[in-house]
């Protein structure tokens, strides 16, 4: 890697342009004692198409409650659930109508509304919602057929994952907070030919073809659900190379919805502004092409959000520490949280830029907006 030690701090500040519109903390508390009377569960929705880094952001936001997320003990070891102490991530593709030979009879992809069984989703995650267990089939994606059902007790936080968590309005209206990660194509492309030609053994023509057929379908059906998430993550090609079509360094934005109770958006010094902010230099090592944060609000369906954004990626995770304490709202539980995190899960991909720190950083999220509403607090070691 070419070392370059990227020029000493710049920042430039405009003036609040606006200033979000926020419910107060002490709002979001009170709501609270009204919620947890009748909550059980906590559904959280995150919905990307495959191969878009679902499996590596459950992980890194289970991690964030404690415990280590595994498939249930003794069961199917083709089983998509994952469990830990506070949480269970089931996959959606568990209620894909038609088996893999199904789908050949029926000619449509497993993106295809018509290929999901919404219904049997509806029932069981409000079922688990109400605090009831369900006997939830298992899609094999090794075998491409359906196994016999595995017991899923109503956990406290349910995290529904896959393809169509918001197409449904019935399970839309069942998560309480959503997350959509939005992976442009041209980085689809990049981690899609890593896995499968590395892991999975698949040709580069192959993993084209699959793409091309899959795209309609993803363009009708997956995309358009971005519009009802609270977060989007979205993931660029970086703009400090120019015409890089490498995908190696990218450019993420953190998209936050304004005006959702009991989530306050994190920001980058001075929340309501415009800042755009070149921290390598003495505090932050970067290598080329160095490394670029930037803050400020912008609208997402004719909503209001804030936006994050870091291109590029740093050298040394442990100065992570000179960005975090940069950013306010983050949800920490004490100094230093996101970086401790990062550093806990530094073999996981995206660790050196702003995926990893992000998905991160909505895990933290996550906690808060579960403790004020269920209004219990989730204990951590510092
Ligand atoms: N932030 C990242 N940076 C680089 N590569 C990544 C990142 N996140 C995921 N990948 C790569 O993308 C591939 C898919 O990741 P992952 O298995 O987490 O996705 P997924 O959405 O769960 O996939 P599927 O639904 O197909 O199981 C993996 O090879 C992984 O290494
Ligand atoms: O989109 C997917 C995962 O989210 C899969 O492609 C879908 O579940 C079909 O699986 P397979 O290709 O193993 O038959």
């Amino acid at each position: 890697m070419a070392s370059c030690k990227c020029s000493s701090s710049n920042m430039r500040l405009s003036s609040a342009r606006r200033v979000p519109a926020r419910v107060a903390r002490g709002a979001a508390v009170s709501r609270r004692s009204n919620f947890s009377q009748a909550l059980n569960t906590v559904v959280v929705g995150l919905a990307a198409d495959s191969g878009c880094g679902k499996s590596t952001f459950m992980r890194r936001m289970t991690q964030v409650f404690g415990g280590d997320p595994a498939p249930p003990a003794g069961g199917n070891p083709d089983s998509n659930t994952l469990l830990s102490d506070m949480t269970t991530v089931i996959c959606l593709d568990d209620y894909h109508l038609n088996d893999r030979e199904g789908r050949k009879v029926s000619g449509k992809t497993a993106l295809h509304v018509e290929e999901q069984e919404f219904d049997l989703m509806y029932e069981q995650v409000k079922a688990l919602k109400d605090g009831k267990s369900v006997d939830k089939r298992i899609y094999n994606h090794v075998t491409g057929v359906m196994d016999a059902p595995e017991k899923i007790e109503s956990p406290e936080i349910l995290v529904i994952e896959g393809l169509h968590p918001f197409v449904d309005k019935r399970v839309r209206d069942l998560c309480d907070f959503s997350i959509y990660l939005d992976i442009s194509d041209e980085i689809k492309f990049a981690w899609k030919i890593q896995r499968d030609m590395a892991e999975r053994g698949h040709s580069l023509e192959s993993i084209k073809a699959s793409i091309e057929a899959r795209k309609p379908d993803f363009d009708a059906y997956v995309d358009p659900q971005k519009e009802f998430a609270d977060v989007i993550i979205q993931v660029l090609p970086t703009q400090l190379i120019p015409g890089d079509t490498d995908g190696k360094v990218l450019r993420v934005r953190m998209i936050q919805k304004e005006g959702k109770e009991m989530f306050d958006p994190s920001y980058l010094f001075d929340e309501g502004s415009t800042i755009s902010w070149i921290p390598c230099g003495r505090k932050l090592t970067c290598s080329y092409p160095g490394l670029k944060m930037f803050y400020g609000p912008d609208t997402w369906y004719g909503q209001d959000v804030s936006v994050l954004e870091l291109d590029g990626q740093f050298d040394k995770l442990e100065e992570l520490i000179y960005l975090e304490s940069h950013l306010s709202n983050t949800s920490s539980k004490f100094y230093g949280e996101l970086t401790q995190q990062m550093l806990k899960n530094s073999d996981f991909p995206g660790s050196n830029n702003g995926t990893g720190l992000f998905q991160t950083l909505v895990g933290l999220k996550i906690r808060e907006f579960y403790e004020l509403l269920v209004g219990k607090e989730v204990k951590v070691a510092a």
